[in-house]
């Protein structure tokens, strides 16, 4: 995406093609710092902390962590089996997002075709980045078919202002270009549509007040950050015109992992009659499983993150301590908002109901 005049992306290679660059995306909006990761350590600490997040950009975080494995393999000696193992601790650095494990694994794959170990690095670089160039079209595509669900709203109200609430950070950071739920909504903005979104802060990491309240404002497009629990107010009081937020993993039965308090805002959507999207690209479908609830794993984080909140003080970014030193507290990285909810999925493919047979029905292959 253009940031201040420049195309920006939240991962790249370095020139020196084997240095993966990404955006520390802790230190957003008040400092823009680029990490270098050059050993699959620190691919897995970047992921496990938080630099880089969102389901496709985990994805192709870990499948460069290949890239990096195999770069080190022939070192190790037995170069596949070393890579073998690297993937195995590449895949455990986040267990709800299922983009990680499926990018990894399609990258050990190819690599494992592969004879040479300069072949088996080269191969694994080059799906890294096909990984990464297709995520960025189908979240251009999906952009264009979630758009046309804005416009059609846009049209219902007669060109005044179309009100979108969103979860989190389902932007270009958690991406590579365009984002999930905000791909609709950067498309619908600059085909010219008079639209507003309601940025939930998201508790605890504030992703919606940090990150998508970043990208929104870089891009112009009018917002509004809320707190987590403005949501139902909100719908209540006819500000709402449509929810659409993205997901971590998705059951090919319509089940949706996503950031926590999703569940929450689609409860209020239900209750209010206001129609609640889920984008992503198809890669964030998960094909086995049909039970999201009792199935998908809900990543329990540090409770530090509820107990400490970040921000800017004097100019420097801090961190302050909210409950009482001695209280616990739990962090519950996601929740599992169950198809019933769900009005449609957003894809690549164009928009399905929340049920196998439409989904099934877009993606027929799998
Ligand atoms: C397009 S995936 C975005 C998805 O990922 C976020 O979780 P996290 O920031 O912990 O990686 C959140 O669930 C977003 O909806």
């Amino acid at each position: 995406m253009i940031v201040d005049g420049k195309q920006t992306r939240p991962i790249w290679l370095d020139a020196d093609q084997k240095t993966v660059k990404v955006i520390d995306q802790r230190q957003l909006p008040h400092r823009f710092v680029v990490a270098d990761l050059t050993s699959v350590d620190a691919v897995i600490h970047a992921i496990r902390e938080m630099f880089v997040r969102g389901a496709p950009l985990i994805g192709v975080t870990g499948a460069y962590g290949v890239m990096i494995a195999a770069m080190k393999g022939d070192a190790a000696g037995d170069g596949p089996a070393f890579i073998r193992q690297e993937c195995l601790r590449l895949k455990a650095a986040r267990p709800t997002a299922v983009n990680l494990a499926w990018g990894v694994d399609r990258v050990l794959e190819k690599v494992m075709a592969a004879g040479t170990a300069a072949d088996r690095i080269d191969v694994a670089r080059n799906e890294a980045a096909a990984i990464a160039e297709e995520e960025a079209e189908n979240c251009r595509r999906l952009g264009v078919h979630g758009a046309d669900l804005i416009t059609s709203v846009s049209r219902e109200k007669n060109g005044a202002t179309v009100n979108i609430l969103t979860h989190c950070n389902a932007g270009w950071l958690a991406c590579i270009e365009y984002g999930t739920a905000t791909a609709p909504i950067y498309e619908a903005f600059n085909r010219g549509v008079d639209l507003h979104v309601w940025v939930d802060e998201t508790r605890p990491l504030n992703q919606g007040a940090r990150l998508t309240a970043w990208e929104l404002g870089k891009h112009g497009v009018p917002h509004t950050v809320i707190t987590d629990n403005a949501g139902g107010h909100l719908m209540q009081h006819g500000r709402v015109d449509m929810v659409i937020v993205g997901t971590d993993r998705s059951t090919h039965t319509g089940d949706v992992a996503n950031k926590i308090g999703t569940y929450l805002k689609a409860l209020a959507a239900r209750d209010n009659g206001i129609p609640f999207y889920v984008a992503l690209p198809s890669s964030t479908f998960d094909w086995t499983m049909t039970d999201g609830v009792k199935e998908i794993p809900i990543e329990e984080r540090n409770p530090d993150e509820v107990r400490y909140i970040q921000g800017l003080a004097d100019g420097r970014i801090t961190r302050v301590l909210v409950p009482p030193e001695s209280s616990p507290a739990a962090d519950f990285a996601f929740d599992v908002t169950p198809a019933r909810l769900v009005t449609g999925f957003v894809t690549e493919r164009g928009v399905c109901g929340a049920s196998e047979a439409e989904i099934h029905g877009l993606f027929p292959e799998f």
